[in-house]
């Protein structure tokens, strides 16, 4: 079985649209994972870059696991953000890392702008080298600590086992929103979630969206991964 062929059919891929937003053919979106996955395997040793080197493991763990809010954030694209035109909108990946879940995002969305924001230089050069060799002209890596950011750059940021949001880093990263702008934080439990989420001082609005990672949430991932949810958090 081809795990990250069958995990985007599980996850609609196929459609080609969520929302009315357009994605890029299955088929092409396959052949640029498959060669991030290459990358990744490649330079893991040397930058330190995710926990496994497993070809299906990165898959499932890190591409499957990114690419399962995409329907979600079509559905926030084409309702929230349904006046602005593709290149006015700007979306971010907070933390990037390795480029997840920014890389994924990008890929899967060609026509919208995305800024990977990342604060260690080499992973920084890492994640230009990916935006390169998988033409992603849409990719902006800014090497930046997220405090430093000006205030209301971004329409969407995403995030992916960044920081908890305690009520110092929820305060940055709400200032880089535009008025209206929204969060989009990749977590675990709902639990951690609504105690994060209530200890903040100004309780902003938010909304959990339960995520289905194929081979993942269901069964072969750890506690901590069997369940996946996406927050969605309003400025
Ligand atoms: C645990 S890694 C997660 C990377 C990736 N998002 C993922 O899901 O695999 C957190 C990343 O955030 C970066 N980071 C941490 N604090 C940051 C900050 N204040 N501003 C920008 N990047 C930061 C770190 O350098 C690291 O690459």
């Amino acid at each position: 079985m081809n795990t990250l062929h069958e995990g985007l059919l599980q996850l609609g891929f196929e459609a080609g649209e969520f929302s009315g937003i357009q994605i890029l053919p299955i088929d092409e979106l396959e052949a640029k994972m498959e060669k991030y996955i290459s990358i990744l395997q490649e330079y893991n040793a040397k930058f330190d870059l995710i926990n496994t080197d497993g070809h299906d493991e990165i898959a499932v763990r890190h591409i499957l696991d990114s690419l399962s809010a995409l329907p979600k954030i079509c559905s926030i694209i084409s309702g929230r953000f349904a006046s602005l035109a593709e290149d006015q909108l700007s979306l971010a990946d907070i933390g990037s890392g390795a480029g997840l879940p920014g890389i994924p995002l990008a890929s899967a969305l060609p026509q919208f702008h995305f800024t990977l924001i990342e604060r260690m230089t080499k992973r920084c050069g890492f994640l230009n080298h990916c935006a390169a060799e998988l033409g992603l002209k849409n990719v902006t890596v800014e090497e930046n600590q997220a405090e430093r950011l000006e205030q209301k750059l971004f329409d969407l940021c995403a995030f992916r086992a960044f920081r908890p949001l305690e009520k110092k880093m929820a305060k940055v990263l709400l200032r880089i929103l535009k008025d209206g702008g929204c969060l989009c934080a990749y977590k675990a439990k709902k639990a951690n979630i609504i105690e994060e989420m209530e200890a903040l001082p100004q309780k902003p609005k938010y909304e959990i969206f339960p995520l289905v990672v194929p081979f993942l949430t269901e069964n072969a991932g750890t506690e901590e991964e069997r369940e996946r949810n996406l927050v969605v958090i309003e400025k």
